[in-house]
């Protein structure tokens, strides 16, 4: 790791997790790039701001280097850690904002379920919820400081070291998406077993969801008293649910999350733009449009006209270029990003792909897709 500069910081990269407590979430460096957070709000901007889903992550060969040999899950509880794969994608790209890394699923662990990463196969619950008497299983009043101080700590942490060049996203897994996890016990095609929850136990489903919702408020509240400025809530598995049950088993949720923690945030004078991102969630557009959020993140599969008009004006759009576009050679990409801007127009629009990017995507091709974000959102800015 590079740490240069203050010399609370040179001091602080050679002691452990336990001496951070010192490192306050106060005095954060001035913010000199707020494009995203004005593109979030639906405000004029000078190009249109880009990022990527999963931009920490294995296609970059810095971050491979970093994890190597390193438990997952332990990578997640060291805020040093975290801080450096954060920053390392901003390194070679002129990003417009940073996530921090985690993962949505230590929000399970919080609530007392083991979860390991097991090579080759991803996240798993050695122990999932299989019948509603598990719930009892669960921690009821979790101490999400405690739990998830690890989180935030490495949220003050890398909003010191980001040195206010772009904003820090904080995130969270919906309730339904953790639902998903916690059931099947990791990833899946169909998600039936999860799905069978939603037919079979509505209401013990419906517990699960609201009790998810409660630790979410707080941990989405705690990374923000930490130094996140934006949030972004990722439903991943929304898509699986289709409309009824979408708006049964998701959508109150999602609702309750936004309004719960902006109510909580006005208390203080503070506005943090949020972001749902609903995957393959189309059908919903409208709802979502309507949901508190001021940013509703796109997969690939929406046309970014037919989504203006769906969403009407009434929120910023996120997205949407199929990750597999970067796949191709670079003046294409150039192309495909050109339509995509044209397609949503620069007001109210940050730039990102449909999903993460995959683990054998070229690095320079991503290079490529925040250049052409910037130089074509630039000309045409300037042509309005
Ligand atoms: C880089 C990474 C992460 N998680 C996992 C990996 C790969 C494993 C590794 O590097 O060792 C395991 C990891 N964690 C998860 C999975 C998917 C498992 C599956 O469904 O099969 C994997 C491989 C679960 C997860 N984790 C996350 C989601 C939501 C986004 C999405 O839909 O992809 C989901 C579904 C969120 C997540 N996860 C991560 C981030 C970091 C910040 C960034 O985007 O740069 C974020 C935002 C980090």
């Amino acid at each position: 790791m590079h740490y240069t500069g203050h010399p609370t910081v040179l001091a602080f990269s050679k002691c452990n997790y336990n001496c951070l407590s010192f490192l306050r979430p106060k005095d954060f460096p001035t913010l000199q790039n707020d494009t995203f957070l004005r593109a979030a709000r639906g405000e004029e901007t000078e190009h249109v701001p880009v990022w990527c889903m999963r931009q920490a992550g294995r296609y970059l060969p810095e971050f491979r280097e970093s994890r190597a040999g390193k438990d997952f899950f332990d990578t997640c509880r060291s805020p040093e850690s975290c801080c450096e794969l954060t920053l390392q994608p901003l390194r070679r790209f002129p990003f417009d904002a940073a996530i921090i890394f985690s993962d949505i699923l230590v929000v399970p662990q919080a609530m007392g379920m083991d979860v390991l990463m097991v090579a080759g196969k991803g996240p798993t619950f050695p122990d999932p919820l299989k019948e509603p008497e598990d719930l009892q299983r669960l921690r009821t009043a979790v101490d999400v400081e405690k739990e998830l101080g690890y989180v935030f700590k490495a949220i003050t942490l890398t909003r010191h070291k980001i040195e206010g060049k772009v904003p820090l996203i904080g995130f969270t897994g919906a309730p339904w998406t953790l639902m998903a996890y916690m059931i099947e016990g990791g990833g899946s095609n169909t998600y039936s077993k999860a799905k069978r929850w939603l037919y079979r136990h509505p209401e013990a489903s419906h517990m699960l969801l609201r009790m998810l919702t409660d630790v979410i408020v707080e941990y989405l509240l705690g990374q923000v008293a930490a130094g996140a400025q934006a949030l972004q809530v990722f439903d991943s598995h929304a898509g699986i649910l289709g409309p009824v049950q979408f708006k049964d088993f998701s959508l109150p949720y999602l609702r309750d999350i936004a309004r719960r923690v902006k109510d909580k945030l006005k208390e203080t004078g503070q506005d943090v733009p949020m972001i749902v991102f609903a995957k393959d969630a189309h059908y919903a557009l409208e709802d979502l449009s309507q949901s508190h959020y001021e940013v509703v993140g796109l997969d690939w599969t929406i046309d970014p006209r037919s989504a203006r008009e769906r969403t009407g004006g009434k929120v910023s759009l996120q997205g949407n270029m199929d990750p597999c576009a970067l796949y191709s050679p670079k003046d294409r990409i150039s192309e495909i990003v050109q339509k995509m801007v044209e397609g949503f127009g620069t007001r109210g629009y940050i730039a990102n792909l449909g999903h993460g990017l995959y683990p054998d995507m070229d690095p320079e091709n991503v290079g490529a897709f925040v250049e052409a974000v910037h130089q074509h959102s630039k000309l045409m800015i300037k042509q309005i």
